[in-house]
């Protein structure tokens, strides 16, 4: 689809899931992102996102997430992981341009990606609480060895994951550092949902998730939301490190996610872009 904005036709932007992530997004659209207007918005709870919407000066529309797609011509997707395979269909199958922070769940329907190419959607995925995906991207233009991601999360950031209850681990009065997985960015990302997107937006950015290595820490000495890559390629060899301040709202999301998103929309209509 064309992301030109005309001057009298700003892009129309939805947003689904006014969360840690969503609500910020919102709150950056209603102050002002040129070329874009925030026109409705979805959440679990019709009153609560109402509630939500009524704090705002653009007053979005109220919708169910699955009439977003009609209602914009960008939906960006800031719900739980479990809302995607019907939000991403119905945007994709409506040709529209799908931002989404749930780069994890997009790796278990990646026919999207096939399907996007038959309608005309674009389907975005922002660097997230990472860094380095331009490195990682304009790597993987030449030949990259390997990545390798090491994740290091306060053990609270991490309770309820389903590796974790799969495979008996407690994280309870935990005194030092312990791997609770090793393996590739597409089972990491199945078995923790919500904690490793950033893993599987890596693996879509470099030599894909089933080659991208995890490993993943439950730390009670760090206060933060810890990544480090670390990539072999035949251009460049680079370590990149990002410490993420936990989201009040949700100490399991760092809180650049959203500012990130928020570039993300910024970069889709800015007459400057700088970065890969
Ligand atoms: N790509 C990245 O770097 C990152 C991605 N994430 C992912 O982003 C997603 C959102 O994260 P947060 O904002 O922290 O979560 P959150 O839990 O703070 O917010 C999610 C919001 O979506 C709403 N919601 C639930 N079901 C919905 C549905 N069916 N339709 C619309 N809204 C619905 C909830 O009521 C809540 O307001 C999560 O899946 C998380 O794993 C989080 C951090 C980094
Ligand atoms: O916020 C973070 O540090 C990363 C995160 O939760 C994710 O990738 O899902």
């Amino acid at each position: 689809m064309d992301v030109r904005p005309t001057p009298d036709a700003p892009l129309r932007v939805a947003i689904a899931g006014l969360g840690a992530i969503g609500l910020k997004v919102a709150q950056a659209l209603d102050a002002g992102l040129p070329g874009l207007v925030l026109v409705a918005v979805a959440g679990r709870d019709a009153a609560k996102t109402a509630a939500q919407a009524a704090t705002l000066r653009c007053a979005p529309a109220v919708l169910d997430a699955a009439a977003l797609a009609e209602a914009a011509d960008i939906v960006v997707d800031c719900a739980p992981s479990a809302s995607f395979p019907a939000l991403a269909t119905s945007v994709v199958d409506a040709g529209r341009l799908f931002m989404t922070v749930n780069a994890g769940a997009l790796l278990r329907h990646l026919g999207l990606v096939a399907r996007a190419k038959t309608t005309g959607a674009r389907i975005v995925v922002p660097t997230g609480a990472l860094l380095g995906l331009d490195a990682v991207r304009a790597a993987a233009e030449g030949r990259i060895e390997r990545v390798t991601m090491i994740t290091r999360k306060p053990p609270g950031g991490l309770e309820g994951a389903p590796w974790l209850v799969e495979h008996g681990i407690s994280l309870a009065g935990l005194t030092e550092a312990k791997c609770v997985f090793e393996g590739d960015a597409v089972e990491g990302a199945r078995g923790f949902p919500a904690n490793v997107n950033v893993a599987a937006a890596l693996g879509l950015a470099g030599i894909g998730p089933e080659r991208t290595r995890l490993q993943i820490w439950a730390d009670p000495a760090v206060d933060r939301n810890v990544h480090t890559i670390e990539v072999e390629a035949d251009s460049a060899r680079f370590s990149l490190r990002i410490e993420n301040v936990p989201s009040t709202e949700n100490p399991r999301t760092g809180r650049i996610t959203a500012l990130s998103v928020i570039a993300c929309l910024r970069g889709l209509t800015a007459p400057l872009r700088v970065g890969t």
